[in-house]
């Protein structure tokens, strides 16, 4: 993306020059108030008596919202167009392209001097010495779209997809056809509401149940992996139960008669679900009893359930390691079941170690037991492992080593299970589900705000038609941010004063907190993430008169206890609900009814690409997802979306939305409009909105200064492989901006916490200060004070990123990319 056409905010020279517009066109009405208001700003920005600041300057927030505001209420629908406001745009493209009408408003009023320069496609651009751009509107400048619609892309919407990861539909295939017992399948049938197995279930219940061999379960997401690996072991169980009683050497197994089976989970959500479905499944087998050792409480706790006895746990991998290790009731010599979901993340988040300490401590207590005489007739000889990943990347290989022997790779497809781990490296062995409709949308760095706006908008708009999204944001920041601004009354007016008091007096606004009380002020809450305690809030924002959204926001830097009660609460959750996360929400989680997924920052890798969108869509039904791209080489990403799915090579539709299309279905709610650009306004009047709310109290604009610098920063770190779509270099840093409601250029943002870097000797952007070539991107670097060298800085910051997840993850804390 060129940097031309960057119109920012600059200062008025105190000389205050300004010649003042001229008006004409409209009614008398509307010429008079933009005659007025254009006339208390020039008497402000020159100090003349009558401008109520005297010789102080506007802020800079306040002379472009004076600058929109007096465009607009020019605006007439019978408008003159002067001989001397056709004024030749530069680089406008795209989609929004303004009319000669709005050229002639933007024209009309800028300062004359600036108003007068005619500036060609790639010519530099000449201001005159005093006059400045002073408005950057939304809708001009934006730098041109690749892509195109497909032809017939609703017919190939609307077409009905067989589902890749529903339940199987043949009479033969039932539960105790794969030889689960009939208690346990009419415990699936009536009190789980499971009629047939999934294919992975299919194939891993009837290799699991006859055999004590290990095995690699490989499917894609909402697949039912969790059941594929609970329900086999729990048959198995209830089995020795069974023999046990014949051979009446106990009643039956009981709490108290060992552990046989651990689970291992990479975090304590996951570790949590897999738990309550694990409860929900011994419902029909109450004298079996699980638990979990997962950390976030104290460990006398954990100790004292492993005291009383435990036939199976799901555990974190170092909570449990701590366990081995101090805690003597702890016995793992009749463990028979090891199973390792998540492979591949367990992997990522660095928790190979601990794995290799829990295999070498089980084997040794098994093979120090093995000459007693067994006390529980039937139980193996050998222990069997599962690993579990939707992936198999080379990291799933590596554990593979470490853990399994002789596998079998049981994969839903069984003509696919002869590929072994490692087999193909790209990743492409992991698909969508095919039912997931996918879209993308391109919209411009300074639309990106709004746009996001009018899609969940939109989305909310009819209830019941989207009843919970979720928007993935890159770090945590941004979510918080986010999360303001959709929880908050945006109209300036009344509650506006009420707000920034608010704030400033440490009250948080929510209506609907669910989480309250903490002793801790807002102002601490703000500047420490750590300490945030409200999650969940109605958003005024996105609610339609008819009925009310409420938003939540997640991440990795919000107290567990806090994550889990959040989590909990937006799966509960009857009414419409949005939620704002960072890819802490990513892996494995299960929650009901998503019908939407949107990635407003794209993932870091494709992998995490899909996992997210796999939110929705799962066990056969129906979702979508859309991802948000820049125009420019972020549209390039196309190719990855469509090698998402299986059917690729037959040419598989991604829909493509524009943001314009997105605006008017978001904004323009009632019937037929006159002016087919009624949107431009309501989207200006959303952003300008937007902008005011941030300016209202320097904690509002801290926290988007904070989100954007985060943003990105995050933005570098994409995997190698993909920073062809996502080039640091290519970012409009002024235009992004504005996404994130800040009005100023970002050079000399100073916010705390987060490191400084080179060059901040110029204040003038580099277009504008004439700089041009690698100069200039040297030089947009020092503007937002990145360092010289991003790429060395940016693999420095994965190789932390990947350090710290590590560390938070062990400390059962964060588990993503949280800058700052
Ligand atoms: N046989 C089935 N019939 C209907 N629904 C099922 C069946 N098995 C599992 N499900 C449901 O499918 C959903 C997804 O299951 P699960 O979380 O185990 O998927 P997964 O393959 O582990 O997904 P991910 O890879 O995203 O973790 C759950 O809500 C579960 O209740």
């Amino acid at each position: 993306m060129a940097d031309d056409g960057m119109l920012l905010n600059f200062s008025i020279p105190d000389s205050g020059i300004l010649n003042k517009p001229v008006f004409k066109g409209g009614t008398w009405r509307d010429r008079r108030t933009a005659k007025k208001a254009a006339d208390n700003w020039h008497n402000k920005a020159s100090g003349r008596p009558g401008g109520a600041a005297g010789p102080k300057q506007p802020s800079s927030a306040n002379r472009t919202e004076l600058g929109e505001r007096t465009r607009r209420a020019s605006r007439s629908p019978v408008h003159e167009e002067p001989a001397e406001r056709q004024v030749k745009r530069p680089r406008v493209s795209g989609e929004f392209r303004p009319s000669a009408r709005q050229q002639a408003e933007e024209a009309d009023f800028r300062p004359q001097s600036e108003a007068n320069v005619t500036k060609k496609p790639g010519e530099k651009q000449s201001m005159s010495k005093g006059g400045r751009q002073i408005v950057s509107s939304l809708f001009s400048y934006n730098p041109a779209s690749t892509t195109k619609p497909a032809a017939n892309a609703e017919v190939e919407d609307d077409a009905p997809i067989e589902p890749s990861n529903a339940p199987l539909t043949s009479d033969l295939d039932t539960f105790t056809s794969l030889g689960l017992s009939t208690p346990l399948a009419a415990h699936l049938l009536n009190k789980m509401d499971l009629k047939a197995p999934t294919a992975i279930q299919k194939a891993a219940i009837s290799q699991l149940i006859k055999d004590d061999s290990d095995a690699f379960v490989q499917a894609e997401t909402g697949s039912g992996k969790t059941l594929a690996y609970l329900l086999p072991i729990v048959q198995r169980l209830m089995e020795l139960s069974t023999n046990m009683k014949k051979s009446k050497v106990d009643e039956a197994v009981q709490r108290n008669s060992g552990l046989f089976a651990i689970i291992l989970a990479p975090t304590r959500e996951l570790s949590k679900q897999i738990a309550t479905v694990l409860e929900n499944l011994l419902r029909c087998a109450h004298w079996l009893v699980a638990g979990t050792v997962i950390g976030g409480e104290k460990k006398k706790s954990e100790k004292a359930r492993l005291r009383k006895g435990l036939n199976i746990l799901v555990a974190t991998p170092g909570r449990l390691v701590d366990h081995l290790e101090h805690t003597e009731a702890l016995d793992v010599s009749n463990v028979r079941w090891l199973v390792l979901d998540e492979g591949d993340r367990l992997m990522e988040l660095g928790f190979e170690q601990e794995i290799q300490k829990i295999i070498g401590n089980l084997n040794n207590r098994m093979k120090a037991k093995k000459d007693e005489a067994s006390q529980i007739p039937g139980l193996p000889n050998r222990r069997t492992t599962v690993l579990c990943s939707a992936t198999m990347k080379m990291d799933v290989e590596r554990l593979g080593q470490i853990s399994l022997k002789d596998a079998v790779h049981i994969r839903p497809d069984p003509a696919a299970a002869d590929e072994k781990p490692g087999d193909n490296q790209d990743g492409r062995t992991f698909f969508a589900p095919a039912q997931l409709k996918q879209s993308y949308a391109v919209v411009a760095p300074k639309l990106r705000l709004v746009t996001l706006i009018s899609f969940l908008k939109r989305s909310f708009a009819r209830k019941g038609s989207v009843m919970k999204a979720i928007v993935f944001l890159s770090c945590a920041d941004s979510v918080d941010f986010h999360f303001d601004i959709l929880t908050s009354e945006l109209e300036g007016g009344a509650h506006r004063t009420k707000e920034v008091k608010e704030v400033e007096e440490g009250e948080n606004k929510q209506p609907d907190a669910i989480f309250p009380k903490s002793s801790k002020s807002g102002k601490a809450q703000q500047s420490d993430p750590t300490k945030l305690t409200i999650t969940r809030a109605v958003s005024s924002v996105l609610s339609p008169k008819t009925h009310s959204v409420r938003t939540y926001r997640l991440h990795g830097s919000l107290q567990q206890s806090i994550r889990t009660a959040t989590l909990s609460q937006y799966a509960k959750d009857s009414e419409p609900a949005l939620l704002l996360a960072t890819d802490v929400a990513s892996r494995g989680l299960d929650v009901p009814n998503v019908d939407l997924v949107i990635e407003f920052d794209p993932a870091f890798a494709r992998e995490d690409h899909l996992h997210r969108i796999g939110r929705t869509a799962r066990a056969g039904r129906d979702g979508r997802a859309c991802i948000f791209l820049m125009p420019g080489c972020e549209e390039g990403y196309v190719d990855v979306l469509k090698s998402d799915r299986k059917d690729s090579e037959a040419g598989v539709h991604i829909a493509r939305q524009g943001a314009e299309e997105i605006l008017k279905k978001g904004l323009i709610t009632s019937g037929v409009q006159k002016d087919k650009n009624a949107y431009m306004d309501k989207a200006t009047d959303l952003q300008l909105a937007v902008e005011r709310w941030a300016l209202a109290s320097p904690a509002r604009l801290e926290s988007a200064r904070r989100a954007y610098q985060s943003h990105v920063r995050a933005y570098a770190t994409h995997v190698a492989p993909e920073r062809k779509y996502f080039d640091i270099k290519q970012l409009h840093l002024g235009h992004l901006a504005k996404a994130f409601a800040l009005r100023e250029r970002p050079s000399g943002m100073k916010v705390p916490g987060l490191r400084t870097g080179a060059g901040r000797e110029s204040k003038a952007p580099a277009k504008v200060r004439g700089i041009s070539g690698p100069d200039q991107a040297k030089s947009r670097k020092a503007d937002l004070e990145l360092p010289e060298d991003i790429e060395a800085e940016a693999a420095k910051m994965r190789k932390a990123v990947r350090a710290r997840e590590k560390f938070m993850r062990h400390s059962g804390m964060a588990d993503e990319f949280n800058l700052g």
